[in-house]
């Protein structure tokens, strides 16, 4: 098996347990986080995938995540790259805040809003397009050029950044990956042919 594309997001983190707008902020995974990520790797070892490399934001919660799962498939000093480029969107003035009390401070739509529109970003952060325009730039010029020559490549990032490379990856519109929730720690495995087309696509969800 070749040409395969592992997209992750990071296991539960401590923030996301306290239910905080995180974004570029820090936290690592929580106990159920790191078992997320364990378990994503028992599923990957399950179907005998190996990676030729692997590819993370330069944030904790997904470096973490990447570690556990190359450990968990016997491939713990695999070649692992560490990019910005790969980051959470930026929650500019929202990082921090608790959700819940974002939506009584600014009302539950203004949140859906910044949230889950594709181009109305959140007051001093990033929305998904602009998110998009990072992330897709480093996917095509790092990313799939080692997926078309062959080789197995594991992303373990963020909902929004591997939004956007969902997106780009599915032709999906802003509506409809806006729609898409990616549950932390469960691969989405990609076989892609020499063009870069999805030969087939498999949700490992438990
Ligand atoms: O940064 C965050 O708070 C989460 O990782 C993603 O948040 P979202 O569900 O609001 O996109």
């Amino acid at each position: 098996m070749n040409r395969l594309l592992v997209l992750v997001r990071h296991g539960q983190s401590d923030w996301n347990l306290k239910n905080l707008f995180t974004g570029w902020k820090d936290p690592d995974l929580t106990e159920r986080g790191v078992a997320e990520a364990k378990r994503a790797g028992e599923k990957l070892n399950d179907m005998r995938i190996r990676f030729d490399v692997a590819y993370t934001s330069v944030l904790v919660r997904a470096q973490h995540t990447c570690r556990l799962i190359l450990e968990g498939i016997g491939q713990p000093d695999l070649e692992t790259i560490c990019d910005q480029a790969l980051n959470e969107r930026d929650y500019g003035d929202l990082t921090g805040l608790n959700k819940d009390d974002a939506r009584e401070k600014f009302g539950e739509e203004q949140v859906h809003i910044w949230r889950r529109s594709f181009d109305i970003p959140p007051p001093g952060g990033e929305s998904l397009k602009t998110t998009a325009e990072r992330v897709l730039p480093y996917f095509e010029s790092e990313i799939l050029p080692r997926v078309l020559k062959g080789e197995n490549v594991l992303v373990a990032a963020h909902g929004n950044s591997l939004r956007a490379l969902i997106m780009e990856l599915e032709g999906l519109s802003g509506e409809e990956i806006i729609a898409r929730e990616l549950d932390t720690g469960v691969p989405i495995v990609y076989r892609l042919d020499e063009e870069g087309k999805i030969v087939d696509k498999e949700v490992l969800q438990d």
